[in-house]
Protein backbone atom coordinates (compact mmCIF):
# COMPACT_ATOMS: atom_id res chain seq x y z
CA UNK A 1 0.00 0.00 0.00
CA UNK A 2 1.27 3.48 -0.61
CA UNK A 3 1.53 6.30 1.28
CA UNK A 4 2.19 9.88 1.43
CA UNK A 5 4.44 12.59 3.30
CA UNK A 6 1.84 13.26 5.56
CA UNK A 7 1.60 8.93 6.53
CA UNK A 8 -1.68 8.36 4.80
CA UNK A 9 -2.49 5.18 3.61
CA UNK A 10 -4.16 4.82 0.27
CA UNK A 11 -6.71 2.61 0.74
CA UNK A 12 -9.45 3.71 -1.83
CA UNK A 13 -9.81 5.73 -5.07
CA UNK A 14 -13.32 7.75 -6.02
CA UNK A 15 -13.72 7.59 -9.99
CA UNK A 16 -15.64 10.08 -11.62
CA UNK A 17 -17.24 8.35 -14.86
CA UNK A 18 -18.62 11.54 -16.45
CA UNK A 19 -18.97 15.36 -15.76
CA UNK A 20 -22.78 15.47 -17.43
CA UNK A 21 -25.72 15.45 -15.28
CA UNK A 22 -29.39 15.90 -15.48
CA UNK A 23 -29.79 18.13 -12.34
CA UNK A 24 -28.24 21.72 -11.63
CA UNK A 25 -27.85 21.53 -7.72
CA UNK A 26 -27.06 25.03 -6.83
CA UNK A 27 -24.27 24.01 -4.63
CA UNK A 28 -23.11 21.94 -7.00
CA UNK A 29 -18.88 21.22 -6.65
CA UNK A 30 -18.80 18.76 -9.13
CA UNK A 31 -15.84 16.76 -7.35
CA UNK A 32 -13.92 20.06 -8.54
CA UNK A 33 -14.68 19.85 -12.79
CA UNK A 34 -16.77 22.71 -12.96
CA UNK A 35 -20.49 23.03 -14.55
CA UNK A 36 -22.12 19.67 -14.81
CA UNK A 37 -24.84 22.05 -17.23
CA UNK A 38 -24.10 21.23 -20.90
CA UNK A 39 -24.52 18.26 -23.24
CA UNK A 40 -26.21 15.06 -21.81
CA UNK A 41 -24.82 12.59 -24.75
CA UNK A 42 -22.05 10.72 -24.15
CA UNK A 43 -18.56 12.40 -24.26
CA UNK A 44 -15.64 11.19 -26.17
CA UNK A 45 -13.69 12.72 -23.61
CA UNK A 46 -14.55 9.75 -20.87
CA UNK A 47 -13.06 6.91 -20.00
CA UNK A 48 -14.52 4.25 -21.86
CA UNK A 49 -14.84 0.99 -19.32
CA UNK A 50 -11.53 -0.30 -20.50
CA UNK A 51 -9.20 2.11 -19.07
CA UNK A 52 -11.71 2.67 -15.85
CA UNK A 53 -11.40 -1.29 -15.27
CA UNK A 54 -7.73 -1.15 -16.32
CA UNK A 55 -7.16 1.64 -14.03
CA UNK A 56 -8.63 -0.64 -10.83
CA UNK A 57 -6.49 -3.75 -11.77
CA UNK A 58 -3.58 -1.37 -11.64
CA UNK A 59 -4.17 0.08 -8.06
CA UNK A 60 -5.40 -3.38 -6.64
CA UNK A 61 -1.67 -4.38 -7.18
CA UNK A 62 -1.45 -1.49 -4.78
CA UNK A 63 -3.35 -2.86 -1.89
CA UNK A 64 -6.66 -0.09 -3.13
CA UNK A 65 -9.37 -2.34 -1.54
CA UNK A 66 -12.62 -0.08 -2.21
CA UNK A 67 -13.72 2.07 -5.29
CA UNK A 68 -16.35 5.04 -5.12
CA UNK A 69 -17.92 5.44 -9.21
CA UNK A 70 -19.60 9.47 -8.53
CA UNK A 71 -20.07 12.07 -11.04
CA UNK A 72 -21.32 14.34 -12.25
CA UNK A 73 -24.42 11.77 -12.53
CA UNK A 74 -22.38 8.52 -12.73
CA UNK A 75 -25.73 6.72 -13.96
CA UNK A 76 -25.39 8.31 -17.13
CA UNK A 77 -23.17 5.92 -18.17
CA UNK A 78 -24.87 3.26 -19.88
CA UNK A 79 -21.75 0.43 -19.19
CA UNK A 80 -22.03 1.03 -15.20
CA UNK A 81 -22.87 -2.51 -15.06
CA UNK A 82 -20.42 -3.77 -17.03
CA UNK A 83 -17.79 -1.67 -14.99
CA UNK A 84 -19.07 -2.81 -12.51
CA UNK A 85 -18.90 -6.56 -12.93
CA UNK A 86 -15.03 -6.09 -14.54
CA UNK A 87 -14.37 -4.20 -11.50
CA UNK A 88 -11.58 -6.49 -9.29
CA UNK A 89 -13.39 -9.33 -6.99
CA UNK A 90 -11.22 -7.91 -4.28
CA UNK A 91 -12.95 -4.48 -4.34
CA UNK A 92 -15.98 -3.28 -2.57
CA UNK A 93 -17.85 -1.18 -5.16
CA UNK A 94 -20.09 1.81 -3.87
CA UNK A 95 -21.73 4.43 -6.08
CA UNK A 96 -23.09 8.00 -5.55
CA UNK A 97 -26.04 8.96 -7.22
CA UNK A 98 -28.48 11.48 -7.76
CA UNK A 99 -31.01 8.32 -7.56
CA UNK A 100 -33.32 9.29 -10.67
CA UNK A 101 -31.89 6.38 -12.95
CA UNK A 102 -32.22 3.51 -9.70
CA UNK A 103 -36.21 2.64 -10.90
CA UNK A 104 -35.63 -0.36 -13.13
CA UNK A 105 -31.66 -0.45 -12.66
CA UNK A 106 -30.76 -1.01 -9.32
CA UNK A 107 -31.40 -5.02 -9.02
CA UNK A 108 -29.57 -5.32 -12.47
CA UNK A 109 -26.57 -3.07 -10.71
CA UNK A 110 -26.73 -5.51 -7.92
CA UNK A 111 -26.10 -8.43 -9.91
CA UNK A 112 -23.49 -6.56 -11.51
CA UNK A 113 -21.77 -6.32 -8.43
CA UNK A 114 -22.84 -2.98 -7.20
CA UNK A 115 -22.18 -3.44 -3.00
CA UNK A 116 -23.70 -0.27 -1.62
CA UNK A 117 -25.03 3.29 -3.04
CA UNK A 118 -25.45 6.62 -1.60
CA UNK A 119 -28.47 8.87 -2.95
CA UNK A 120 -28.19 12.74 -2.74
CA UNK A 121 -31.66 13.75 -1.41
CA UNK A 122 -32.02 17.10 0.21
CA UNK A 123 -35.43 17.35 1.11
CA UNK A 124 -38.72 15.62 1.79
CA UNK A 125 -40.72 18.20 -0.35
CA UNK A 126 -40.99 17.85 -4.05
CA UNK A 127 -41.03 22.29 -4.25
CA UNK A 128 -37.76 22.74 -1.99
CA UNK A 129 -36.28 19.51 -3.50
CA UNK A 130 -37.01 21.38 -7.04
CA UNK A 131 -35.51 24.72 -5.79
CA UNK A 132 -32.04 23.05 -4.95
CA UNK A 133 -31.85 20.57 -8.07
CA UNK A 134 -33.30 22.40 -9.68
CA UNK A 135 -35.52 19.55 -11.20
CA UNK A 136 -38.75 17.92 -10.96
CA UNK A 137 -37.46 14.33 -10.23
CA UNK A 138 -38.71 14.18 -6.52
CA UNK A 139 -40.59 11.14 -7.50
CA UNK A 140 -38.61 9.54 -9.23
CA UNK A 141 -35.43 9.92 -6.68
CA UNK A 142 -38.08 8.85 -3.77
CA UNK A 143 -39.01 5.44 -6.35
CA UNK A 144 -35.28 5.63 -6.68
CA UNK A 145 -34.34 5.07 -2.68
CA UNK A 146 -37.30 2.35 -2.15
CA UNK A 147 -35.76 0.51 -5.12
CA UNK A 148 -31.91 0.29 -4.12
CA UNK A 149 -33.55 -0.88 -0.47
CA UNK A 150 -35.65 -3.34 -2.02
CA UNK A 151 -32.45 -4.55 -4.36
CA UNK A 152 -30.49 -4.93 -1.56
CA UNK A 153 -27.90 -2.09 -2.05
CA UNK A 154 -27.24 -1.78 1.51
CA UNK A 155 -27.11 1.10 3.60
CA UNK A 156 -28.64 3.20 1.27
CA UNK A 157 -27.08 6.42 2.81
CA UNK A 158 -29.31 9.88 1.85
CA UNK A 159 -26.56 12.82 1.26
CA UNK A 160 -27.97 15.95 2.27
CA UNK A 161 -25.97 19.27 1.81
CA UNK A 162 -26.35 21.31 5.16
CA UNK A 163 -26.60 24.84 4.01
CA UNK A 164 -28.73 27.92 4.50
CA UNK A 165 -31.26 25.76 2.19
CA UNK A 166 -31.74 22.94 3.96
CA UNK A 167 -30.41 24.22 7.56
CA UNK A 168 -34.13 24.27 8.43
CA UNK A 169 -35.10 20.38 7.38
CA UNK A 170 -32.49 18.40 8.78
CA UNK A 171 -34.59 17.26 11.67
CA UNK A 172 -37.02 16.10 9.38
CA UNK A 173 -34.71 14.09 7.64
CA UNK A 174 -32.93 12.89 10.83
CA UNK A 175 -36.81 11.25 11.58
CA UNK A 176 -37.19 9.49 8.28
CA UNK A 177 -33.98 7.92 8.37
CA UNK A 178 -34.72 6.67 12.16
CA UNK A 179 -38.14 5.91 10.97
CA UNK A 180 -37.37 4.25 8.26
CA UNK A 181 -34.80 0.82 8.79
CA UNK A 182 -33.09 0.40 5.49
CA UNK A 183 -31.95 4.05 5.78
CA UNK A 184 -28.96 5.81 6.72
CA UNK A 185 -28.12 9.68 6.67
CA UNK A 186 -24.76 11.84 5.85
CA UNK A 187 -25.08 15.35 6.48
CA UNK A 188 -22.73 16.99 4.44
CA UNK A 189 -20.93 20.60 5.37
CA UNK A 190 -21.49 23.01 2.39
CA UNK A 191 -18.11 23.47 0.90
CA UNK A 192 -18.09 27.17 -0.63
CA UNK A 193 -14.40 26.84 -2.43
CA UNK A 194 -15.60 25.35 -5.68
CA UNK A 195 -18.94 27.08 -5.67
CA UNK A 196 -19.21 30.19 -4.17
CA UNK A 197 -21.72 31.60 -1.71
CA UNK A 198 -19.94 31.72 1.36
CA UNK A 199 -22.48 33.03 3.02
CA UNK A 200 -24.50 29.85 2.63
CA UNK A 201 -22.37 28.15 5.24
CA UNK A 202 -23.95 27.02 8.09
CA UNK A 203 -22.21 26.49 11.80
CA UNK A 204 -22.07 22.43 11.33
CA UNK A 205 -20.83 22.59 15.40
CA UNK A 206 -24.73 23.31 15.86
CA UNK A 207 -25.73 20.38 14.33
CA UNK A 208 -23.36 17.73 15.94
CA UNK A 209 -24.36 19.32 19.35
CA UNK A 210 -28.02 19.07 18.57
CA UNK A 211 -27.18 15.44 17.42
CA UNK A 212 -25.07 15.21 20.66
CA UNK A 213 -28.51 15.62 22.83
CA UNK A 214 -31.04 13.50 20.95
CA UNK A 215 -28.87 10.55 19.99
CA UNK A 216 -28.14 7.27 22.34
CA UNK A 217 -24.90 6.25 21.00
CA UNK A 218 -21.86 7.70 19.17
CA UNK A 219 -19.30 6.15 16.88
CA UNK A 220 -15.83 7.50 15.41
CA UNK A 221 -15.28 6.08 11.57
CA UNK A 222 -11.87 5.92 11.29
CA UNK A 223 -12.60 7.50 7.47
CA UNK A 224 -12.14 11.29 8.25
CA UNK A 225 -12.40 10.91 11.91
CA UNK A 226 -16.28 11.13 10.90
CA UNK A 227 -18.62 11.20 13.76
CA UNK A 228 -21.68 8.56 13.56
CA UNK A 229 -25.13 9.20 15.47
CA UNK A 230 -27.81 6.84 16.51
CA UNK A 231 -30.62 8.55 16.56
CA UNK A 232 -34.33 7.27 17.73
CA UNK A 233 -35.34 3.33 17.97
CA UNK A 234 -34.13 1.68 20.69
CA UNK A 235 -30.72 1.56 22.23
CA UNK A 236 -28.61 -1.65 20.17
CA UNK A 237 -26.98 -2.29 23.46
CA UNK A 238 -30.33 -2.94 25.34
CA UNK A 239 -32.22 -5.98 25.22
CA UNK A 240 -33.90 -6.60 21.92
CA UNK A 241 -32.95 -2.71 20.58
CA UNK A 242 -32.89 -2.14 17.04
CA UNK A 243 -30.18 0.61 16.75
CA UNK A 244 -32.92 3.44 15.34
CA UNK A 245 -31.42 5.37 12.40
CA UNK A 246 -27.61 5.98 11.79
CA UNK A 247 -26.46 9.88 11.04
CA UNK A 248 -23.02 10.72 9.89
CA UNK A 249 -21.41 13.96 9.67
CA UNK A 250 -19.45 15.07 6.74
CA UNK A 251 -17.43 17.86 8.01
CA UNK A 252 -14.15 18.92 5.98
CA UNK A 253 -13.72 22.17 6.86
CA UNK A 254 -14.77 22.39 10.45
CA UNK A 255 -13.26 18.76 11.61
CA UNK A 256 -9.27 19.08 11.65
CA UNK A 257 -8.56 15.61 11.81
CA UNK A 258 -10.76 15.08 8.34
CA UNK A 259 -8.05 15.63 5.97
CA UNK A 260 -5.86 13.94 7.84
CA UNK A 261 -7.99 10.65 7.55
CA UNK A 262 -8.11 11.15 3.76
CA UNK A 263 -7.23 7.68 2.17
CA UNK A 264 -8.76 8.23 -1.25
CA UNK A 265 -7.17 9.19 -4.76
CA UNK A 266 -9.57 11.04 -6.98
CA UNK A 267 -9.55 9.95 -10.98
CA UNK A 268 -11.43 12.56 -12.93
CA UNK A 269 -13.92 11.38 -15.74
CA UNK A 270 -10.96 12.27 -18.49
CA UNK A 271 -7.99 9.66 -17.19
CA UNK A 272 -6.54 12.62 -14.60
CA UNK A 273 -5.54 11.58 -11.12
CA UNK A 274 -5.58 13.98 -8.47
CA UNK A 275 -5.05 13.34 -4.99
CA UNK A 276 -7.77 16.02 -3.09
CA UNK A 277 -10.97 16.40 -4.17
CA UNK A 278 -11.15 20.11 -3.72
CA UNK A 279 -8.04 21.19 -5.87
CA UNK A 280 -7.62 21.10 -9.64
CA UNK A 281 -4.24 22.32 -9.52
CA UNK A 282 -2.85 18.85 -9.04
CA UNK A 283 -3.96 17.28 -12.09
CA UNK A 284 -1.68 14.60 -13.40
CA UNK A 285 -3.30 12.87 -16.92
CA UNK A 286 -2.70 9.24 -17.30
CA UNK A 287 -1.57 9.60 -20.74
CA UNK A 288 -2.95 6.70 -23.08
CA UNK A 289 -3.29 4.60 -19.95
CA UNK A 290 -1.40 1.91 -20.37
CA UNK A 291 -0.47 -0.28 -17.24
CA UNK A 292 2.76 1.15 -16.86
CA UNK A 293 1.14 4.65 -17.00
CA UNK A 294 -1.21 4.16 -14.71
CA UNK A 295 1.37 2.52 -12.20
CA UNK A 296 3.82 5.71 -12.57
CA UNK A 297 1.15 8.44 -12.54
CA UNK A 298 -0.82 6.70 -9.63
CA UNK A 299 2.81 6.65 -7.27
CA UNK A 300 3.73 10.49 -8.12
CA UNK A 301 0.26 11.43 -6.96
CA UNK A 302 0.21 9.56 -3.79
CA UNK A 303 3.60 11.08 -3.02
CA UNK A 304 2.45 14.82 -3.83
CA UNK A 305 -0.81 14.23 -1.84
CA UNK A 306 -0.93 17.15 0.86
CA UNK A 307 -3.72 17.56 3.31
CA UNK A 308 -6.16 20.16 2.23
CA UNK A 309 -7.76 21.89 5.05
CA UNK A 310 -4.73 22.93 7.57
CA UNK A 311 -2.25 22.30 5.21
CA UNK A 312 -2.61 23.69 1.61
CA UNK A 313 -4.71 26.05 3.20
CA UNK A 314 -4.32 27.66 6.20
CA UNK A 315 -6.50 30.05 8.09
CA UNK A 316 -4.89 33.74 8.35
CA UNK A 317 -5.12 36.52 11.22
CA UNK A 318 -8.95 36.96 10.34
CA UNK A 319 -10.00 33.09 10.05
CA UNK A 320 -9.89 32.79 6.67
CA UNK A 321 -8.38 30.11 4.63
CA UNK A 322 -5.91 31.43 2.82
CA UNK A 323 -3.30 29.05 0.25
CA UNK A 324 0.03 27.95 2.41
CA UNK A 325 3.18 29.92 0.97
CA UNK A 326 4.82 26.71 0.12
CA UNK A 327 2.49 25.61 -2.39
CA UNK A 328 1.73 28.70 -4.43
CA UNK A 329 4.02 28.13 -7.21
CA UNK A 330 4.58 24.70 -6.60
N1 LIG B 1 -13.61 17.56 1.13
C1 LIG B 1 -14.01 16.29 1.01
N2 LIG B 1 -15.31 16.01 0.95
C2 LIG B 1 -15.65 14.74 0.81
C3 LIG B 1 -14.73 13.68 0.79
N3 LIG B 1 -15.40 12.51 0.69
C4 LIG B 1 -16.68 12.84 0.62
N4 LIG B 1 -16.84 14.18 0.72
C5 LIG B 1 -18.08 14.93 0.62
O1 LIG B 1 -19.16 14.07 0.85
C6 LIG B 1 -19.91 13.96 -0.36
C7 LIG B 1 -20.61 12.64 -0.42
O2 LIG B 1 -19.70 11.62 -0.49
P1 LIG B 1 -20.10 10.22 -1.05
O3 LIG B 1 -19.44 10.04 -2.36
O4 LIG B 1 -21.55 10.04 -1.08
O5 LIG B 1 -19.59 9.18 -0.06
P2 LIG B 1 -18.55 9.21 1.06
O6 LIG B 1 -19.19 9.82 2.23
O7 LIG B 1 -17.33 9.86 0.55
O8 LIG B 1 -18.19 7.68 1.30
P3 LIG B 1 -19.01 6.52 1.99
O9 LIG B 1 -19.63 7.06 3.24
O10 LIG B 1 -18.00 5.48 2.29
O11 LIG B 1 -20.01 6.06 1.00
C8 LIG B 1 -18.87 14.24 -1.43
O12 LIG B 1 -19.29 14.55 -2.68
C9 LIG B 1 -18.20 15.42 -0.80
O13 LIG B 1 -19.00 16.55 -0.87
C10 LIG B 1 -13.38 14.02 0.87
O14 LIG B 1 -12.48 13.17 0.85
N5 LIG B 1 -13.07 15.34 0.97
C1 LIG C 1 -20.94 15.85 -7.04
S1 LIG C 1 -22.19 14.68 -6.60
C2 LIG C 1 -21.92 13.39 -7.78
C3 LIG C 1 -22.84 12.20 -7.64
C4 LIG C 1 -24.31 12.40 -7.92
N1 LIG C 1 -24.60 13.23 -9.02
C5 LIG C 1 -25.01 12.88 -6.68
O1 LIG C 1 -25.49 14.03 -6.66
O2 LIG C 1 -25.07 12.12 -5.73
C6 LIG C 1 -21.56 13.89 -5.10
C7 LIG C 1 -21.98 14.51 -3.81
O3 LIG C 1 -21.39 15.77 -3.66
C8 LIG C 1 -22.22 16.56 -2.84
N2 LIG C 1 -21.88 17.97 -3.05
C9 LIG C 1 -21.92 18.62 -4.22
N3 LIG C 1 -21.53 19.91 -4.08
C10 LIG C 1 -21.23 20.09 -2.77
C11 LIG C 1 -20.74 21.20 -2.01
N4 LIG C 1 -20.52 22.38 -2.54
N5 LIG C 1 -20.51 20.99 -0.71
C12 LIG C 1 -20.73 19.77 -0.15
N6 LIG C 1 -21.16 18.68 -0.83
C13 LIG C 1 -21.43 18.83 -2.12
C14 LIG C 1 -23.60 16.19 -3.33
O4 LIG C 1 -24.59 16.39 -2.42
C15 LIG C 1 -23.47 14.71 -3.62
O5 LIG C 1 -23.88 13.98 -2.49
S1 LIG D 1 -26.95 15.60 -9.01
FE1 LIG D 1 -24.85 15.47 -8.26
S2 LIG D 1 -23.53 16.05 -9.98
FE2 LIG D 1 -25.63 16.58 -10.52
S3 LIG D 1 -25.75 18.76 -10.05
FE3 LIG D 1 -26.51 17.62 -8.25
S4 LIG D 1 -24.73 17.25 -6.91
FE4 LIG D 1 -24.00 17.91 -8.93
S1 LIG E 1 -7.36 16.15 1.61
FE1 LIG E 1 -9.20 16.82 2.70
S2 LIG E 1 -10.34 18.05 1.22
FE2 LIG E 1 -8.82 16.87 0.07
S3 LIG E 1 -9.88 15.03 -0.56
FE3 LIG E 1 -8.89 14.54 1.34
S4 LIG E 1 -10.38 14.95 2.95
FE4 LIG E 1 -11.09 15.95 1.06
Amino acid sequence: MLEDDFGREVTGVRVSLTDRCNFDCVYCHNEGLGDTRGPMDPDDDEMSADDVVRFLEVVEEFGVEKVKFTGGEPMLRQDLEEILERAPDSMETSLTTNGTFLPGRAEDLKEAGLSRVNVSQDALDPQEFAEITQSGAYDKVMEGVQAAVDAGLSPVKLNMVVFEHTAGYVDEMVDHVAENPGLQLQLIEYMPELTGHPEWNIDIQRVHDWLAEISHRVEHREMHDRKRYWVGGTDPDADGGDGGGMVEIVDPVENEEFCANCHRVRVTHEGYLKGCLNRNDDLRTMGEMTREEIRETYRETVENRVPYYGEYLVQDDDDQWVVNEKYIGA
